[in-house]
């Protein structure tokens, strides 16, 4: 067995607008990192954690990285015993995937100490089970994009059917986070549990437009499908400069917008580079308008997911 495995995992923006708790996509250059190292112990431990600012547990049982090697191990019928060592990289309650990124950096790190029994998917239920006891919700949409790399969607839950999906070309992702926290498990519980006929209908026919724009590489089809009736209308209630935002960009170029996960993160879509920018540009504007601090990243989809480092 080797002695010592490092795994990154990148941020992730899940439900796209039109895919709740089914379509999410990888971004480049943010993530989380993972150390594993065997132990004689027959125990997981997490030996450490840094850039969290010491919010994060150290006990097995309550951090993501280690409840997804656990899940692993015991699919394994294996008692090996694991350290964990985290780099975290990505803020806490971002809507970034930040409890996902650390599940699947771990799974992704003591699946190569252990001989990689596992592919990529079959990685992907053992990272649900961490993203249960984050948010109370094994949901997949940014476990598997940061695992598998590229747009995801998730067709069903029972089975898990994943399926990944074309990236198309030119299409740059400006993410805008808010200097606010915001837990996922409290903004899935603003969230209404019927829904009407027609909004069922509107949602539908949005997520099917988004995947036919990226199998034909069509952007303003793309563009046109980022709507979402399901849970934008209670969550960009709890995310100020939400709506000032959106109206802000309206005339930059941008192929429309969204919450990034449960928020406060906004994702915005553009056909390049320089339209992604100037969306960046404006969204510093914005905050600083309504005295709120922002990070703006701009990222292109990232197909690779995580990898050894
Ligand atoms: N290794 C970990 N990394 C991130 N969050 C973790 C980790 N372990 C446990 N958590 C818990 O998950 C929650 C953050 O997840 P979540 O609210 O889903 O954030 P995000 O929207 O960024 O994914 C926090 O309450 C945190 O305590
Ligand atoms: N589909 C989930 C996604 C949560 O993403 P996160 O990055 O905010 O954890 C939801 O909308 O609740």
């Amino acid at each position: 067995m080797k002695k010592t495995v490092t795994a990154f995992a990148p941020a992730t923006v899940a439900n796209v607008s039109c895919g709740f708790d089914i379509l999410g996509f990888a971004i480049d250059q943010m993530g989380d990192k993972v150390t594993v190292t065997p132990n004689d112990l027959q125990q997981l431990r997490v030996i450490g954690i840094s850039g969290d600012g010491g919010k994060l547990p150290l006990e097995p049982e309550k951090n993501t990285c280690s409840v997804a090697i656990q899940a692993m191990l015991d699919h394994l019928e294996s008692n090996q015993g694991i350290d964990i060592y985290l780099e975290k990289g990505l803020p806490l309650g971002s809507g970034m995937g930040s409890s996902a990124a650390s599940a699947a950096a771990a799974l992704v790190a003591a699946n190569e100490l252990l001989g990689n029994p596992y592919n990529k998917i079959g990685l992907v239920p053992f990272a649900m089970e961490a993203e249960r006891i984050a948010c109370g919700s094994a949901h997949a949409d940014n476990v598997a994009p940061s695992i598998l790399g590229g747009f995801v969607l998730i067709r069903d839950y029972h089975p898990l059917d994943i399926i990944p999906l074309p990236v198309p070309q030119n299409l740059f992702c400006t993410l805008v986070h808010p200097h606010i926290e915001l837990r996922t498990a409290d903004s899935r519980s603003v969230l209404r549990k019927q829904l009407s006929l027609k909004e069922a209908v509107m949602q539908s026919g949005n997520i099917a437009g988004f995947i036919a724009a990226l199998y034909e590489n069509d952007l303003a089809l793309l563009g046109r499908s980022l709507k979402d009736v399901i849970a934008e209308p209670s969550r960009a209630l709890l995310i100020p400069g939400f709506y000032e935002l959106r109206s802000g960009i309206q005339f930059l170029g941008a192929l429309g917008s969204g919450i990034s996960g449960s928020g406060p993160t906004i994702f915005i879509l553009s056909p390049d580079q320089k339209t992604a920018e100037a969306v960046g540009g404006k969204a510093k504007e914005v905050f600083a308008q309504i005295g709120l601090g922002v990070d703006v990243f701009v990222s292109e989809v990232n197909k690779r997911g995580a990898f050894v480092i």
